[in-house]
């Protein structure tokens, strides 16, 4: 018994390909590309990937984008401007400012900042707020592709029992919004939960979002559950691996995502996703 692997890689490049189809409709239509400026503040190397991967998806499917790499002792003022001439820049739908930021500004008054019809990573209070209210308009990214993740399963959502480890505003909140909307009834655990092994082991659906190595082991899935692993961490040899122990719960699990290619290619997916949407948004329906 073995789970069936939640392709990722596979299941992102399906979702470009329809990104880039409505793209290549609306070019014919006589619309524009959409575009997509990245803000990018010091030089963390692994921010540097993760931009360099979001600049090559937008390539593929015919976005403009623009990327703006400004230097790590960037004051709050000048990056506030910087928003402020992109939210008025009409050849551009979607402001993504890279995480994290260096510590002398404030990420929250950077992301208020930006209109909410162009943070295409759903992380505005506003958004936030719509995706509470049931009312959806840019819905946060990972939380995003992983719906679109366990839809794929086919399996019905309704009624199921999901846990989600990990309370982080860009991912776990999110991600319980998320699954309470398409009816599931939701247990969001972090570090002050009792008992995690046991609740843990009722989860119809476990969503593990901590950013510790395998630090869920193969007893705690329950047969059969959908086991999605946000996490992204290097192991001692260096290796990618996520939060859950994979080779153990795969033995347990209905359906499982692997690290790499699982999560991660899907926020990049939802965020071409939402880039698209934000231009029609501008472009009026
Ligand atoms: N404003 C903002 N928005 C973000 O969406 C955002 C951010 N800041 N800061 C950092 C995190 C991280 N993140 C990832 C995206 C793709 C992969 C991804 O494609 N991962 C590949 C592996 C990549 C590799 O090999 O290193 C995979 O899982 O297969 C991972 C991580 C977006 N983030
Ligand atoms: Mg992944």
């Amino acid at each position: 018994m073995g789970a069936q692997v939640l392709d990722g890689k596979a299941i992102a490049a399906d979702v470009r390909a329809q990104v880039k189809a409505q793209v290549d409709a609306r070019l014919v239509a006589g619309g524009r590309a959409p575009g997509l400026a990245v803000v990018l503040v010091g030089e963390n190397p692994a921010s540097q990937v993760y931009v360099r991967n979001k600049r090559l998806a937008c390539a593929e499917v015919g976005f403009h984008s623009v990327l703006h790499e400004l230097p790590a002792d960037t004051t709050q003022a000048a990056l506030l401007e910087l928003i402020d001439r992109l939210n008025a820049d009409p050849a551009i739908d979607g402001i993504l400012v890279q995480l994290p930021l260096p510590e002398q500004i404030d990420a929250e008054a950077v992301i208020e900042r930006i209109l909410p019809t162009k943070d295409v990573d759903g992380f505005h209070p506003y958004n936030v707020g719509r995706l509470a209210l049931r009312m959806p308009l840019l819905r946060p990214c990972t939380p995003k592709g992983v719906m679109t993740l366990l839809a794929r399963t086919g399996q019905e959502l309704a009624g199921l029992d999901a846990v989600v480890i990990g309370q982080s505003n860009i991912v776990g909140r999110p991600m319980a919004l998320e699954l309470l909307a398409a009816r599931c009834t939701i247990s969001v655990c972090h570090s002050r939960t009792r008992d995690l092994a046991d609740k843990a082991r009722a989860a119809d659906v476990l969503v593990v979002a901590i950013g510790r190595a395998r630090f869920v082991p193969g007893d705690w899935i329950k047969p059969g559950a959908l086991v999605i692993d946000v996490g992204m961490n290097r192991d001692a040899d260096g290796k990618l691996c996520g939060d859950v122990d994979y080779d153990a719960a795969s033995a347990r699990a209905g359906w499982i995502t692997p690290v790499p290619g699982g999560v991660g290619p899907m926020t990049i997916a939802s965020l071409l996703e939402n880039t698209l949407q934000a231009a029609e948004l501008h472009a009026g329906g």
